[in-house]
């Protein structure tokens, strides 16, 4: 059996350099970076670079995805839209473990405006790096999804 280590990576105007920081960092941890962008420092709508990496994840292309905007709150909230998608902010580790522990998070997103590169590039770590405990938690996930239906 593979195990796809692909993950998604995307943001707006206000994180490219931070992006461009975690794509690296994750890619010097075993995984297959796709990142789609942006590159130019322009001005963009971060609803629709988050929806692009949240789709990557949602195909199954992606086993995770990281977005990233000023705050992370706005680019957050458009991959939520994306259904299967499990996306939070987080501006330290604890969160970002418990995230996948407990709640089976798919993406995260991280503020640029919010926090420096090296916590974020700890975030990123320590979400990568986390799995879903399951049990009473999948029951809670399981729960979460069904409110797609
Ligand atoms: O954080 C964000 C969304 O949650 C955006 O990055 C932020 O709103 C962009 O602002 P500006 O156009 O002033 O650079």
């Amino acid at each position: 059996m593979t195990t796809n280590n692909r993950i998604a990576l995307s943001s707006d105007h206000a994180a490219i350099e931070l992006r461009q920081a975690v794509a690296a960092h994750v890619a010097s941890l075993g995984w297959e970076v796709v990142d789609i962008g942006p590159t130019s420092p322009e001005s963009t709508h971060y609803p629709k670079h988050g929806a692009a990496a949240a789709q990557l994840v949602a195909s199954g292309d992606c086993r995770l995805g990281i977005v990233l905007c000023g705050t992370g709150q706005g680019i957050m909230m458009a991959a939520n839209k994306v259904k299967g998608i499990r996306c939070g902010v987080c501006s330290e580790t604890f969160s970002a473990k418990m995230i996948r522990q407990h709640n089976n998070a798919n993406m995260l997103s991280i503020g640029a405006r919010v926090v420096g590169e090296g916590l974020a590039l700890e975030i990123a770590e320590a979400f990568v790096s986390t799995e879903f405990e399951g049990g009473r938690h999948a029951t809670r996930v399981d729960m979460i999804n069904a409110l797609e239906n």
